[in-house]
C-alpha cells in the first residue's frame, strides 16, 4: 500500500502514525521574581508566563536583565544581558547620539587594534562611512570594511566565506573585532563568522532594522541558511555589545518595519500580556515610527529576550518558546525560496497557524485567536498564504521534519495554551490538529487534489 505524505511524515517524526506519542520536552516556569529550569524531565512541557507593567519601562530590574538610563542626556537606555563566566553585555537603545558619544561607547567594547565592519550594498551608502569614521576616531585602530550582497538568499556559507577571506587577507588576529552593521541577515552571518574565525573572535552588533533591534542582535544565535533548512548551520556566540540607534530606522522601508513587529507580537503572545495589550492600543504609533513608542517597543522586546536568554542561553528548553510560529514560518521561507517572504512575514503566517492549531486542540479560546489575527493584520502582516504560493502539505511536512526542535525523531512545537501570555513547548499534541491546520492554510492555493 502506498503511504500518503502525511503518513510518511508521521512515520519520520513520530514512529508509527497510529501509536500515541510521548512528550519529551522539558519543563520550565519563569516569573518576574523567580526563574527555574530543568533540562531533563520527560513527559512534561514548558510554560512561560510573565506579567509586566508597561509603566516599568525606564527603571526596571527583572530576572535576566537590569535596565537603566545611565547617561546625562538621557538619550539612551541600557538593557544588560546577564550571562555566566563574565560574558554579560549591554544593549544600548538610543537616539541622537553625538559622534563623540557613539565613538567612545563603541570603542569601549573593542580591545584589539583591528576592526572589520561588515555590511551590505544597501546599507553601505547610508551608514558605512559614518561608522567607519566613528571607529577610526580612536587612536591606533585599523578599520577595514567589507560589503556583501543584500538579501536573505545570500545568507549562505558561500557568502560567509568572503568574511573569512577578508579577515585573513588583512591578517586580522585573535584580538580583532568584527562589527555587524545591518539587519538580521548581516548580524547572523557576521556573528557566525566571528564564532569560527580562528576559533572565535569578538564581535559587536549594530542593528539597523526593527527585526534586528528587537530580536536577532540579542542572544547570540548566529548562522546561515541551507537549501534544506533555515539557519541550519551556526553557533551560539554572544556579542560584546549591541548598539542600537533608532534613528537608522528613518530609512527602513515600511514592509521591513512591519516584518520586525511580528517578533514583538511574539513576545506578547508567549510571555508578556501587557506588551500585547500595549501593541493593541499603540500599533498606529509604532507604524508611524513615533520615537517614544519605538523606543518602548524595542526596549521591552530586548528585556524579554534578555530574560529568556539568561535563563536558557543554549535552548535546553525555555528559549525554544522564542520560536513561536517559526516551525511553520521557517518551512514557508525555505519552501518558497529564501527572499520570497521576509522572515517576519513568514513568522506572522506561522503565528496565525500556531494560534489556529492551539484553538483546534482546545488550548486557547477563539477570542485569543481573533485578537492574534487582528493584531497581526493591524501591523499589515500576512495571516494566510496567497493562492499562488508553492507551499503544499508535503512541502510543509518536509521542512518541518527537519526543524531543529525535532528530538529523537519527534517534532515539538510552541503552541499557545491558557490565557494571553502563556505558551507550551511540547511534542505532546494530537497530530491531526497539526495536519488539519496545514490543510486549512494550503487549502486556498495548492492542496493536493483540490
Ligand atoms: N539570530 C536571531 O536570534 C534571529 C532573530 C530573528 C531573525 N533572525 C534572522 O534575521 C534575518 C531577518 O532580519 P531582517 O528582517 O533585519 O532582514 P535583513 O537583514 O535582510 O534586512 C532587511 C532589509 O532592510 C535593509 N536595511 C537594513 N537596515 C536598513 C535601514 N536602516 N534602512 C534601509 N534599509 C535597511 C536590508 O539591506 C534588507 O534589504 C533572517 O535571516 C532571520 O532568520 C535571527
Ligand atoms: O533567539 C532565539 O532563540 C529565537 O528563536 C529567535 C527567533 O526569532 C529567530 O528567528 C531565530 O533565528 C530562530 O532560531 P532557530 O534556532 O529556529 O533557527
Ligand atoms: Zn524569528
Amino acid at each position: 500500500m502506498m503511504m500518503s505524505t502525511t503518513d510518511a511524515f508521521l512515520t519520520t517524526c513520530y514512529g508509527t502514525p497510529t501509536v500515541p506519542t510521548v512528550a519529551t520536552s522539558v519543563s520550565t516556569t519563569l516569573s518576574t521574581t523567580t526563574t527555574s529550569s530543568s533540562s531533563s524531565s520527560s513527559s512534561s512541557r514548558i510554560v512561560s508566563s510573565l506579567a509586566v507593567s508597561t509603566s516599568s519601562s525606564s527603571s526596571t530590574s527583572t530576572s535576566g536583565t537590569s535596565t537603566n538610563s545611565s547617561n546625562n542626556n538621557n538619550n539612551y537606555d541600557i538593557v544588560q544581558v546577564e550571562l555566566s563566566d563574565g560574558r554579560d553585555y549591554p544593549i544600548y537603545i538610543g537616539t541622537s547620539y553625538s559622534d563623540e558619544q557613539a565613538s567612545s561607547m563603541l570603542s569601549s567594547h573593542i580591545h584589539g587594534n583591528k576592526v572589520l565592519i561588515v555590511t551590505n550594498d544597501k546599507i553601505a551608502p547610508m551608514y558605512l562611512e559614518k561608522y567607519q569614521k566613528l571607529l577610526s576616531d580612536q587612536e591606533g585602530k585599523d578599520v577595514f570594511t567589507l560589503v556583501l550582497p543584500d538579501g536573505e538568499e545570500y545568507k549562505s556559507m558561500e557568502i560567509l566565506q568572503r568574511i573569512l577571506d577578508k579577515a585573513l587577507e588583512e591578517t586580522l588576529d585573535r584580538k580583532c573585532t568584527f562589527v555587524a552593521l545591518g539587519g538580521g541577515v548581516i548580524g547572523d552571518m557576521v556573528g557566525f563568522a566571528a564564532a569560527i574565525y580562528q576559533r572565535g573572535v569578538n564581535f559587536i552588533q549594530i542593528p539597523t532594522t526593527v527585526m534586528a533591534m528587537v530580536d536577532s542582535s540579542v542572544g547570540g544565535k548566529t548562522g546561515v541558511n541551507h537549501p534544506l533548512g533555515k539557519n541550519m548551520i551556526g553557533a551560539f556566540h554572544q556579542p560584546q555589545c549591541v548598539f542600537i540607534d533608532t534613528d537608522t530606522l528613518s530609512t527602513l522601508p515600511d514592509r521591513e518595519l512591519q516584518s520586525g513587529i511580528a517578533e514583538i507580537i511574539k513576545y506578547g503572545l508567549i510571555r508578556d500580556a501587557a506588551l500585547f495589550e500595549w501593541l493593541e492600543d499603540n500599533m498606529d504609533l509604532l507604524l508611524a515610527r513615533d520615537p517614544s513608542a519605538t523606543r518602548y517597543a524595542v526596549k521591552r522586546s530586548c528585556e524579554n529576550k534578555a530574560e529568556v536568554v539568561k535563563a536558557d542561553e543554549k535552548e535546553a528548553g525555555l528559549r525554544a518558546t522564542l520560536n513561536l510560529g517559526h516551525t511553520f514560518g521557517h518551512a514557508i521561507e525555505s519552501g518558497s525560496g529564501y527572499g520570497t517572504w521576509l522572515h517576519g512575514e513568514a513568522v506572522a503566517i506561522g503565528t496565525a497557524m500556531a494560534a489556529t492549531m492551539s484553538a483546534e486542540l482546545g488550548w486557547i479560546d477563539s477570542d485569543l485567536v481573533q485578537r492574534t489575527y487582528r493584531l497581526l493584520e493591524k501591523a499589515n502582516l500576512p495571516v494566510e498564504l496567497p493562492v499562488d504560493s508553492p507551499m503544499d502539505q508535503a512541502t510543509f511536512l518536509k521542512y518541518m521534519a527537519a526543524d531543529k526542535k525535532v528530538a529523537n525523531g519527534q517534532l515539538r512545537l510552541i503552541l499557545l495554551k491558557g490565557p494571553l501570555g502563556n505558551c507550551v513547548f511540547t511534542g505532546d499534541f494530537d497530530q491531526t490538529a497539526m495536519i488539519q491546520t496545514i490543510d486549512e492554510f494550503v487549502a486556498e492555493c495548492c492542496r493536493p487534489n483540490s
